[in-house]
């Protein structure tokens, strides 16, 4: 049996197993040696043949980003090397914009571009939608406008662009039409999963386990699920640094009286001025509070 090193794509993992995909397109499983799980969807690993297994991964290729999501208890890096993060929320039910603000936080600390998609448009709650991401147009973020299950046509067109030649993480809460978008783009989606679970012997984990599904033929533009995402890990953020991750915060740092202001009671504040007179606006302002002693009271690694 040849020892010979491949590169190879992760495109789905689960414990210390994985689904690698060869340059030609093929796909294997492999395993970790020892418990190390440290591989994510979208590394590039190292990775060789072994009399056990189909490979075994010897080691990670350096990555150009990581994500992590996190719960009440820990922290768990979930995908890297992507181009784009699209962050669906829709018209109805009403998002979050904690939720929202977590992951444009998420995306600029990994230096990836966010954009925001807005679904649903059809619905009587559009114009509110809007209206409550005016701040985040204002602050330059793009939002693209959707109806995925009225217009699934021209939904299509409008995500094309941005979808080519690009791995694109999609996200959004429960029944803002995610599974709508994925089918839309992907009509073989499900039959991708199957597959994989099967060699994964991960069935019962197919809702949870995020997936790397390729769009087209060439194999150059990718979208990146997660099922059953809740939030974002951002600890890896201090709470120094939160006030820079924002977009309306940035042009305003390094104004104010003291260099190591926290923007929450100093004064002489350039943000807490803004506030004031709604350059920034106040559910902003709150949502950047919370996270502050969160990230405050969480130790910085
Ligand atoms: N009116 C309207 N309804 C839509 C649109 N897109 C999706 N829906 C509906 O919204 C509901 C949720 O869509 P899903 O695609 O299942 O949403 P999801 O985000 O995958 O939600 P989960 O399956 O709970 O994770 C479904 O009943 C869809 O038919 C749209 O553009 N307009
Ligand atoms: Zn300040």
């Amino acid at each position: 049996m040849s020892s010979e090193v491949h590169i190879g794509l992760v495109v789905r993992g689960h414990g210390r197993h994985y689904v690698v995909e060869r340059e030609d397109g093929t796909r294997l499983n492999c395993l970790t040696r020892g418990k190390k799980s440290e591989a994510v969807v979208g590394d590039r690993v190292r990775w060789a043949r072994s009399s056990e297994h189909e490979g075994v991964i010897e080691g990670l290729q350096p990555r150009r980003n990581l994500l992590y999501r996190q719960d009440e208890w820990k922290t768990k890096s979930f995908a890297a090397n992507l181009d784009q993060l699209l962050i669906l929320v829709a018209a109805d039910p009403v998002f979050s914009e904690s939720q929202l603000t977590r992951a444009l936080i998420a995306a600029d600390s990994a230096g990836i571009d966010a954009r925001i998609v807005l679904n649903k448009t059809d619905l009587p709650g559009a114009a509110a939608a809007r209206q409550r991401l005016e701040p985040y147009r204002d602050m330059g973020h793009e939002v693209l406008e959707l109806s995925l299950k009225a217009q699934p046509q021209a939904s299509r067109d409008v995500l094309q662009p941005y979808l080519q030649d690009r791995a694109t993480l999609v996200l959004g809460p429960s029944g803002t039409g995610k599974s709508t978008l994925i089918n839309l783009l992907i009509p073989d989606a499900q039959a991708q999963v199957g597959e994989i679970s099967v060699a994964l012997n991960s069935g019962r984990h197919t809702t949870t386990t995020t997936q790397w599904y390729w769009l087209d033929a060439a194999r150059r533009s990718a979208l990146i699920d997660s099922p059953g995402f809740q939030e974002f890990g951002i600890r890896q953020i201090g709470a120094a640094e939160l006030a820079s991750r924002m977009a309306d915060f940035r042009p305003l740092l390094g104004q104010c009286r003291f260099a190591n202001c926290s923007h929450r009671h100093e004064p002489g504040c350039r943000v807490l001025d803004a506030v004031q007179s709604g350059v920034i606006s106040a559910s902003r302002y709150r949502i950047y509070d919370e996270l502050w002693q969160e990230l405050n009271s969480t130790p910085h690694w």
